[in-house]
Order: C-alpha cells, then sequence, then structure tokens
C-alpha cells in the first residue's frame, strides 16, 4: 500500500511562516492585497479561488475576486490588468487560466506587472523559470516540487513522466524537475502510447484535467504518483488518477483533495507577500 503524500502537512509548515510575516505587516499596519482575476466559470478555477478566498481571509491577507462574464472583450480584461497593476493596495495578482478561448493568455500575461505576477506567467518571469534562474516559479509546480522535498523524495537521475504541458503546469514543473536533475518526458493530448511512457516513469505526474485517466495499468509498481487534476465529477472533487485503484500499486500518492492542491493555495499566498521581503 502507498505512502500518503499528505498536502495538508506540507501546508501547515508554510502556513506558519506564513502567518509569522503576515503578523509583522500587521505591526507596520500594512495587509497585503491579492487579487484573483476570473473570467468566465472554469470549474477548476472557481473552485481554486474559493479556497484561495477562505486561506487567505483567515491568514490576514485580503483577496479580491474580480469575476467578468466568459464573453468580456481583451481590452475589458487587459483595462482591469492595468488597473490592478497600479493599484497599491494589490501585492499579488493571479489570472486563472484556462481564460476563454477569445482570448489571448499570452497577451494578458504580458500586460501583468511582472513584480505581482503571482504565477510567473510574464514572459520575463516563465524565460526566468525556463533558464531555472527564477527568483519564483508557478504556484501549482513549486507545490508538487515541496511535497516532493517535505517527503524527501530525490528526483536526480530518476525518470518524471508529466502529463499535461500548460503554461502553469506541466512545462514549468518539467523546467523544475530539470534544475534537480531528473530525466523528463512530458506528454500531452497528441501523445501516442501514452501507456507505455507512464509505466516507464519513476515519478508520475497527471495534470491534464481528465479524470481516471490514469489507472492501475499505467503505474509501474513502486513509482511516485503526483496528481496534480481538479475535477468535479458528480459535485465532488476528484483528481486525474483512479486513486484506489492506484493505491496498491504506487510506493506514494497524493490524494485529491488534500494533496497538491492544498499546498498550491499557501504558495499563492505566500507569494503574493514576496513583495515585502524577508521581514
Ligand atoms: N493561473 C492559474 N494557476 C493555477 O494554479 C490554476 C489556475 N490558473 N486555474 C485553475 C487551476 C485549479 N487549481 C487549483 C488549485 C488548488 C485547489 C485546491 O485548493 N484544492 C483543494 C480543495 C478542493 C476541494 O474543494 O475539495 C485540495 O485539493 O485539497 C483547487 C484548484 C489551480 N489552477
Amino acid at each position: 500500500m502507498a505512502l500518503i503524500l499528505d498536502g495538508k502537512a506540507v501546508a501547515a509548515a508554510y502556513k506558519a511562516k506564513i502567518k509569522a510575516k503576515v503578523d509583522a505587516l500587521a505591526a507596520r499596519n500594512i495587509t497585503c492585497g491579492l487579487a484573483i482575476l476570473l473570467v468566465g466559470d472554469d470549474a477548476a478555477s472557481r473552485i481554486y479561488a474559493d479556497r484561495l478566498v477562505k486561506l487567505a481571509t483567515g491568514l490576514g491577507v485580503r483577496a479580491v475576486v474580480r469575476h467578468l462574464p466568459a464573453d468580456a472583450a481583451e481590452e475589458e480584461v487587459l483595462t482591469l490588468v492595468r488597473e490592478l497593476n497600479a493599484d497599491g493596495s494589490i501585492h499579488g495578482i493571479l489570472p486563472m487560466m484556462p481564460l476563454p478561448p477569445h482570448l489571448a493568455a499570452d497577451r494578458v500575461a504580458a500586460a501583468l506587472a511582472p513584480d505581482k505576477d503571482v504565477d510567473a506567467l510574464h514572459p520575463l518571469n516563465a524565460g526566468l523559470v525556463a533558464t531555472g534562474k527564477s527568483r519564483w516559479a508557478p504556484c501549482t509546480p513549486r507545490a508538487v516540487m515541496a511535497i516532493l522535498a517535505h517527503y524527501h523524495i530525490d528526483v536526480s537521475g530518476k525518470h518524471a513522466v508529466i502529463i499535461g504541458r500548460s503554461n502553469v503546469v506541466g512545462k514549468p514543473l518539467a523546467h523544475l524537475l530539470l534544475g534537480q536533475n531528473a530525466t523528463v518526458t512530458v506528454c500531452h493530448s497528441k501523445t501516442g502510447d501514452l501507456a507505455a511512457l507512464t509505466r516507464q516513469a519513476d515519478v508520475l505526474i497527471a495534470a491534464a484535467g481528465r479524470p481516471a485517466l490514469i489507472g492501475p495499468d499505467m503505474v509501474r509498481p513502486g513509482a511516485v504518483v503526483i496528481d496534480v487534476g481538479i475535477n468535479e465529477v458528480n459535485g465532488a472533487v476528484v483528481g486525474d488518477v483512479a486513486y484506489d485503484a492506484v493505491l496498491p500499486v504506487a510506493a506514494a500518492i497524493t490524494p485529491v483533495p488534500g494533496g497538491v492542491g492544498a499546498v498550491t493555495t499557501v504558495m499563492v499566498v505566500e507569494a503574493a507577500l514576496r513583495n515585502f521581503g524577508d521581514l
């Protein structure tokens, strides 16, 4: 039976650090502000926004959700980004991805003030992640790395197989894993014979957004399985891994909920506080 990689335990250590920083700011009458930019109503983004508001508020960080309709014009979105860039009470901006298909995610990313860019989406920050020189990476890949570090899972020389090539998860995570000397394969919806690749993984990371994509036949016995998926199925939140079936095959596995997602949210709040330095 696999070791369960408990995201809540990893999150707890970060929450304590965040609380100390928030208290130090409060003593100087400063409140950190996080703006969440949600366009349309992607289910995973809505779950994420709800969670972030609860967590940030509980930790003493002001979180505001700026919600635009799914058919918002690009100029409307860009105007809102510029407004948040200029707003001195906002220290971090998180545009929820994916954006509706008529909007160009790269133009929204490029409009962000690089210093307020919580998810390292601006081309400057994304480029620094790709060259291994960044001060910070997107929050979900950082959460994956934090879980691996917490459980002393060394990826050096290991084969990490990522399913998903988004700018928010798959691509930056590949760079972070390469930085730790893993051998990385990135798979996606056009990959032929996915199972042949996933079965070679020492560390298998599913970030496809497809419930039960990963069954036990796709997992090498003894592999570490990291489930990044957040899917809503009949009102319940499930990942991309058929958890109960994979549990007896894997050496270690993250649950959903309570795995990567639980760490990602604390990474966002931590990122919003970054502009205040170490204190
Ligand atoms: N720019 C951008 N960056 C993202 O990282 C990003 C995004 N856009 N768009 C949406 C997806 C989704 N996502 C989640 C992260 C954490 C939880 C989360 O907190 N999950 C909890 C609770 C789930 C529940 O409510 O049961 C858990 O897994 O334990 C959910 C969803 C980040 N995403």
